[in-house]
């Protein structure tokens, strides 16, 4: 029974187990069998009759063994075409199974019109088109074949039932090709980052930034500030290894110190950004707040085009928090509507003005509404008055309850507007000075985008930015004679920007980040 375990175990852990080899084309299972002809479509011979490990009385082989993956890369459902993807080094034993072409062996990088055919009992599944990606020219830089099919709920399972045929492959995780591609040296992490931003962008501005670091400009960015780290620690050693008037000249010290104090204002200068990578990519989170009956639920109605919050006379209306995403003149925005604030004995209402208390302080903005009825001499009422700071917006609705047209335009001011949202008064110039004050707040230009390209996107390239110039600072805080604890700070500066972009230690952020990938991707 132990050696039974101990046998199963050693069988799941080697991927390359010498053993019987799966089908006649297809020996993947042994290091000495990795440049077998039928692993080259060049050398490759098609393979006849039914092949399955299985049905031979073999071994069924282990996740780890079935290293050629494959996936459904298109949305499921109705549509003219969805793609099956296929990538590892049995990507052409696949191609030699369910591929029927004029070719006896694909031409890579080129699409072919193919059937697809089962590769039990043959049978055509769809007509289609078929493309081989020889690696490493190709996204996961493994051989990679793309199956071009009709979309139909029918189609796509016979073509994935019949791929799970194949002994040597099995279904993709989710992420696992973007996570291939990584491991082979494809993309960096910030470009992983940036393919998955390109994909959910729903603005013109969450694109273009999202493009950017998909074409390395991220990567290029952090590259050059860890060289430059590199630079000064290597100024260092050198004065460690032979000391500075022998071989080294003179001044080598200050120079690499000199550097660093540059360094460091660069790093300065990119983390002192209000956050406006992340808040481009993830959009800015503005919560709605006043007392109730101010017409919060009106304005969010408003913003978003729709009825989308209840809005009723009575006082207390909205008791939990509402968010919609929007975008407002480009800008990724996404908006809570909150439960009035008020002192209240109802329990469920009370929670909801603890949630919109939260939800103002989790904010990077909020818009105050109140109503002009509410106004007491100009003063705010008491339930918002310690809320509103500087940084607060604050918008008098109600105004067509006022007839003093005096104290309306008194109440206006930087980043005040008055509105009635009943009559529409008002509600063009709060939109257009409200998108003009977001954009001066976040250096956007009119179409949303950053004046300067934010260097800082995700949340994770800040704490490694933060953790280099914390290094930065602890080298700066050691004198020349200290200057092996000196070197030894750059050197960890130098690694926290490092892993910005994959370079080194990495292992602790991979899974998080490919997890958030579909499968396909
Ligand atoms: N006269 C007038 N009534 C308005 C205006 N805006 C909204 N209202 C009305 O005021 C009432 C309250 O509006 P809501 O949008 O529900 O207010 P709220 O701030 O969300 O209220 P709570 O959810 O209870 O906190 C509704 O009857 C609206 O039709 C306005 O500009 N003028
Ligand atoms: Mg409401």
């Amino acid at each position: 029974m132990r050696r039974a375990f101990a046998k199963a175990v050693q069988h799941s852990r080697s991927p390359f187990r010498p053993g019987p080899i799966p089908s006649g084309n297809s020996c993947v299972l042994s290091r000495q069998h990795q440049h077998c002809p039928a692993i080259s479509p060049y050398f490759a011979v098609r393979s006849v009759g039914s092949n399955s490990a299985q049905e031979r009385g073999q071994p069924v082989f282990s996740d780890a063994q079935r290293s050629t993956i494959y996936a459904l890369s298109t949305p499921p459902g109705k549509a003219g075409v969805a793609v099956i993807r296929v990538s590892g080094q049995n990507a052409f034993g696949v191609w030699s199974r369910l591929v029927k072409s004029c070719e006896r062996v694909p031409e890579p990088w080129k699409m072919e019109r193919c059937r697809i055919i089962h590769p039990k009992t043959g049978g055509v599944l769809d007509d289609g088109l078929a493309v081989f990606f020889k690696g490493p020219k190709s996204f996961t830089t493994e051989d990679v074949l793309e199956l071009h099919i009709h979309s139909g709920r029918a189609i796509i399972s016979s073509v994935l039932e019949a791929l799970s045929q194949l002994p040597f492959c099995r279904p993709a995780e989710p992420g696992e090709f973007t996570r291939r591609a990584f491991e082979g040296g494809r993309l960096d992490l910030t470009q992983v980052e940036g393919l998955k931003d390109l994909i959910d962008a729903e603005t013109e501005g969450q694109r273009r930034l999202a493009l950017k670091a998909v074409g390395g400009a991220t990567r290029d960015l952090f590259e050059r500030l860890r060289t430059e780290i590199i630079g000064c620690l290597a100024k260092l050693e050198a004065l460690i290894d032979f000391g500075e008037g022998e071989d080294i000249e003179e001044g080598v010290y200050e120079e690499a110190r000199d550097r660093a104090i540059e360094l460091r204002r660069t790093i300065q200068s990119y983390l002192q950004d209000s956050r406006r990578g992340e808040i481009m990519r993830t959009g800015l989170r503005l919560t709605i707040f006043g007392p109730p009956n101010a017409g919060k639920s009106s304005l969010l109605n408003f913003l978003a085009q729709r009825e989308a919050a209840i809005v009723t006379p009575v006082p207390g209306t909205t008791r939990d928090i509402l968010e919609l995403s929007l975008d407002l003149g480009g800008i990724p925005v996404i908006v809570s509507d909150t439960a009035g604030l008020r002192m209240t004995t109802d329990p469920v209402e009370r929670i909801g003005v603890e949630r919109a208390r939260n939800a103002i302080q989790a904010a990077d903005l909020a818009l105050c509404v109140v109503s002009c009825e509410d106004l007491d001499d100009l003063e705010f009422p008491s339930s918002v008055k310690p809320l509103i700071t500087d940084e607060t917006f604050v918008l008098f609705n109600k105004s067509d309850l006022i007839r003093d047209s005096d104290t309306v335009s008194r109440l206006k001011g930087t980043d005040r507007w008055t509105t009635s949202l009943k009559s529409g008064e008002g509600t063009t110039e709060f939109l257009a000075g409200f998108a003009a004050a977001l954009k001066r707040k976040y250096e956007l230009n009119d179409d949303g985008e950053a004046n300067r390209t934010p260097v800082i996107t995700h949340a994770r390239h800040r704490v490694h930015l933060e953790s280099a110039a914390r290094f930065i600072d602890a080298f700066l805080a050691t004198s020349a004679e200290e200057i092996v604890l000196g070197a030894e700070e750059l050197r960890y500066a130098a690694k926290a920007v490092g892993k910005v972009s994959g370079i080194i230690d990495v292992e602790d952020v991979l899974d998080a980040l490919f997890r958030d990938f579909c499968i396909g991707k």
